[in-house]
């Protein structure tokens, strides 16, 4: 194995090839957690009119002073601007409706003695010229770009979407990733495994941690016995059919570890293999080139196959999807911990309702329960003195 890169320069030799892959137009309410390639704009004011935010009455301050004031009709919304109020009059009116444009107070209905048809304005009540009025263009004027490309969208982004009548959006299409596992221990989690064996379950955990991400329909999975012709066919296929390939396990130095050795005679060597880390440290990255997408080696310990995709191949899908790399959060520890001298370490951690992160030491990178209760993981860069906050990567974006 070549020297040990540290994460930063692992990121930085990912992120320099990755670039977003191409477009398609959706229905907007297909296009939730899609990364939106154009941007959005106010087709109209918003509000496009003066709008009434109480239900009450619409009238002139300075018809108050003057006694009750007569009923003249109902204005609700959904009605255009009503006729013109006669003197002393005022208009029963509801939130949503158009401020009458000779009006200029609404009064709650709560500060209201109502008659039949006279409104008496209570005693304790008092009304300011004005008020209850959103007033046209306040939240932004038409053509105002609300949302630009690269933003991934959520339910707020669809009603936005709606309101300004985007019924089709420009999105980044979904990659096709293949996730190949590999392992003669291994057998399908349908299976009662013998003594020696193991259930499968890093691929499940791929597919279901690109789910997450939208990826749903487009990924597929394979598992592969340690066998050099199975696994560089299986690669072979992969590389011709997918837009991004993750394989799991057979990268480390063992005899029966083809993962490496397939890739070579496919493509040629590595663009990396090996991070000074904890998990994860066999890691192995090819670059996009004419002959192959991007192309991760995950280990294949199931923390250390968790732990690089949250914190390598995660950020990729934000470049092949075209939207910003989310920024770790740094916050205090609940306990200071010591990192490794030569290592980062990748810790599963649970972000407490007091903002401190408790940590969750695991035995060993083959311990995948010490993460079942973790909501993200902590990145502890190599040293020698003992840290106090961290690094934390939440397990949700
Ligand atoms: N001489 C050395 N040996 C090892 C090194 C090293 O640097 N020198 N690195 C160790 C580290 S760190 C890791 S991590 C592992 C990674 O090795 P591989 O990527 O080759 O992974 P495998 O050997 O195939 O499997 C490791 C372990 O994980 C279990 N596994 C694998 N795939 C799955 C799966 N799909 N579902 C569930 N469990 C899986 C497998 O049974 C093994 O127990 O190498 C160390 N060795
Ligand atoms: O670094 Mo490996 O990923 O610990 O088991």
């Amino acid at each position: 194995m070549a020297p040990l890169l540290t994460p930063a320069q692992a990121d930085e030799l990912i992120r320099q090839d990755l670039t977003a892959l191409p477009c398609e137009a959706l229905p907007y309410l297909s296009a939730l957690g899609r990364t939106l390639r154009q941007s959005l704009s106010a087709d109209r004011d918003f509000p496009p009119f003066d709008r009434v935010t109480m239900d009450g009455i619409a009238c002139r301050s300075s018809d108050l002073s003057l006694g009750p004031l007569t009923i003249q009709g109902l204005h609700p919304a959904g009605e255009p601007a009503p006729a013109p109020l006669q003197p002393e009059h005022c208009w029963q009116i509801m939130t949503g409706a158009v401020m009458p444009s000779d009006c200029d107070t609404i009064i709650p209905v709560e500060e209201l003695s109502i008659s039949g048809s006279l409104v008496t304005v209570l005693e304790s009540a008092a009304p300011t010229p004005g008020q209850f009025i959103h007033h046209q263009a306040s939240d932004c004027a038409a053509d105002t770009e609300l949302l630009t490309a690269g933003t991934v969208i959520t339910p707020a982004h669809l009603g936005l979407a709606a309101t300004v009548g985007a019924v089709e959006l420009t999105v980044t299409c979904q990659p096709h990733v293949t996730i190949l596992t590999t392992g003669d221990e291994l057998v399908p989690p349908t299976e009662t495994p013998l003594p020696h064996q193991l259930r499968q379950s890093n691929g499940p955990v791929l597919l279901s941690a690109l789910a997450n991400w939208g990826v749903n329909h487009s990924s597929t999975h394979l598992h592969l016995p340690d066998d050099l012709t199975r696994t560089t066919e299986a690669i072979e296929s992969a590389l011709s059919s997918s837009d991004l390939v993750l394989i799991s396990g057979g990268i480390s130095k063992g005899k029966k570890d083809y993962v490496r050795p397939a890739l070579e005679s496919l493509i040629g060597p590595p663009t990396f293999h090996g991070i000074a880390q904890r998990p994860g440290k066999p890691l192995a990255y090819w670059k996009p080139s004419s002959k192959n997408p991007p192309l991760f080696a995950l280990p294949g310990n199931p923390n250390s196959t968790l732990t690089t995709f949250l914190r390598y191949v995660r950020p990729a899908l934000h470049l092949l999807a075209g939207s910003p790399i989310p920024e770790p959060i740094t916050l205090p520890l609940a306990k200071p911990l010591t990192p490794h001298p030569k290592l980062t370490l990748f810790l599963p951690a649970t972000l407490e309702s007091n903002g401190t992160l408790t940590v969750h030491q695991p035995q060993n990178s083959g311990d995948f329960a010490s993460a079942l209760s973790a909501s993200g993981f902590i990145e502890v860069p190599s040293g020698e003195v003992e840290v106090t906050t961290a690094a934390y990567h939440p397990n949700n974006r």
